[in-house]
């Protein structure tokens, strides 16, 4: 597990304690410190198109379009033709989050949802393995006769990205390939509302599950929201899941205005910590906010200038860490902002994956916590029970670096982690 942020000299973080077990690639439940991701498993075809283009096949701009196979395939037959298929990625939004988790914390996850018993080469099966980080667990992936989803991933001019979703056999992921120890031990539990989408389908069932087992052995449950028409179409059934089982819910301002009514994202932000225990509203150009509670006894005033918007001098207490609100005695919100990293990369590409990539960096943290508290019960940072290592505001700055590098690749999934010399986050940004 590397450290999540900068304070190398002020906390003791046991990065290198050797184990003494052989290394395994497999998580070993008892042993490791590991994030459990679900998801669909798919993957992208990237392909540059025309606005017109998507005009022709009926196709949202902007939005994850299910269309059924045989539609999917002669989208994908036209763009064969015409040269317009840059490569083939792996995908899914969750499958993209654990990667880029464990390439930040140069550790294990875990993947769980299907994949095709036999690959052949150049098979959407094939591709996804050739893309993913070997420090992600696929042991417990669940076979399955057909092809993985492929996830047609339009470009058009503007950088805006479209996806036509072909499911192929995604949805397949059946409740009883849901590991219990696997999850009973996990840092965090990471899973998206897309599966909400696919009504009556298996993986619908194997996701509350999942949702149970975590709930049950007291593992944190961070949900993204996927896309704003998704939440649109199941608003109601997103709202019980993220009642009944969310700790962390993670959307854009697009998302976060259809799940509450409001289009302010610090608005948003606050009326969605009614529902779960903290809050990241991704805005694109304007930045990242990450709300929260914490107990009154434990708040920390922040040093940064005050910032108001929707709600006056909302930063106060960003230097307070994170709690789950049903462990704060007092509890209180807390609110964080930041400006994209260096105001944005000069030129983007397409914005694919940006806030993924935040998620991924607060997982760290998350798992970070975790392990530290493993480590050292007794240190003062485990005084009450937090859900993260770091405070709102430093966490907002380790997110919003991540999607910085995100934006810079033009790729939804971290090919390294952060440059070395940033390991301790201070040259390069903190000291600016
Ligand atoms: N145009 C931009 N200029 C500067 N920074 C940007 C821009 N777009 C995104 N970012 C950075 O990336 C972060 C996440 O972006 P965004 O809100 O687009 O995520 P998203 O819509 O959830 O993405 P995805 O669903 O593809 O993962 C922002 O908080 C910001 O730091
Ligand atoms: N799980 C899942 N991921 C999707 C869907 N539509 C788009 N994505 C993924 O979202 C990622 C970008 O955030 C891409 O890599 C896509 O593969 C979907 O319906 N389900």
């Amino acid at each position: 597990m590397k450290f999540p942020g900068r304070r190398k000299l002020k906390h003791y973080f046991p990065v290198s304690s050797p184990k003494p077990q052989l290394p395994s690639f497999e998580v070993r439940p008892e042993l490791d410190t590991y994030v459990v991701g679900l998801d669909q498993t798919i993957v992208d075809v990237l392909a540059n198109v025309s606005d017109e283009f998507l005009q022709k096949y009926g196709i949202g701009k902007g939005l994850s379009n299910l269309v059924e196979h045989g539609k999917a395939d002669q989208i994908y037959q036209e763009l064969v033709q015409s040269a317009a298929i840059s490569d083939h990625f792996a995908g899914g939004t969750i499958g993209n989050t654990i990667h880029n988790y464990s390439v930040l914390a140069d550790d294990k996850s875990v993947l769980l949802g299907v994949m095709s018993a036999n690959i052949a080469l150049g098979s959407p099966a094939y591709h996804y393995l050739c893309h993913t980080s070997s420090k992600v667990d696929m042991n417990h992936l669940h076979g399955v006769a057909g092809d993985i989803g492929r996830g047609i991933t339009m470009i058009t001019p503007d950088g805006e990205r479209t996806f036509v979703i072909d499911p192929g056999a995604m949805d397949e992921l059946s409740a009883d390939a849901i590991p219990e120890d696997i999850i009973a031990k996990a840092a965090a539990l990471v899973l998206s509302a897309y599966p909400l989408r696919a009504s009556g389908q298996p993986i619908q069932q194997a996701m509350f599950r999942t949702l149970e087992l975590a709930k049950r052995h007291g593992v944190p449950v961070v949900m993204s929201l996927g896309t704003k028409h998704l939440v649109e179409e199941h608003r109601e059934l997103i709202l019980s899941t993220v009642r009944d089982y969310v700790d962390m819910l993670a959307m854009n301002e697009l998302e976060a205005a259809a799940l509450t009514g409001i289009t302010d994202p610090l608005q948003a932000a606050e009326a969605a910590l009614e529902l779960t225990d903290m809050v990241l509203v991704t805005a694109g150009p304007e930045g990242l906010y990450l709300c929260g509670y914490t107990d009154a006894s434990a708040r920390r005033e922040t040093t940064n200038p005050i910032k108001s918007g929707a709600l006056p001098d909302y930063n106060e207490f960003e230097f307070s860490r994170p709690m789950q609100k049903k462990h704060c005695v007092d509890p209180m919100k807390v609110y964080s902002h930041i400006d994209p990293y260096l105001g944005g990369p000069e030129r983007i590409k397409n914005t694919n994956g940006a806030g993924d990539g935040a998620l991924a960096a607060i997982l760290h943290d998350i798992a970070a916590n975790h392990f530290h508290r493993h480590a050292l019960p007794l240190s003062s940072k485990h005084e009450q029970s937090y859900l993260a290592y770091s405070s709102f505001a430093q966490i907002c700055k380790y997110a919003n670096r991540v999607s910085y590098a995100i934006l810079n690749q033009s790729a939804p999934r971290l090919s390294r982690g952060l440059p070395e010399k940033e390991d301790s986050l201070e040259e390069a940004y903190w000291e600016r």
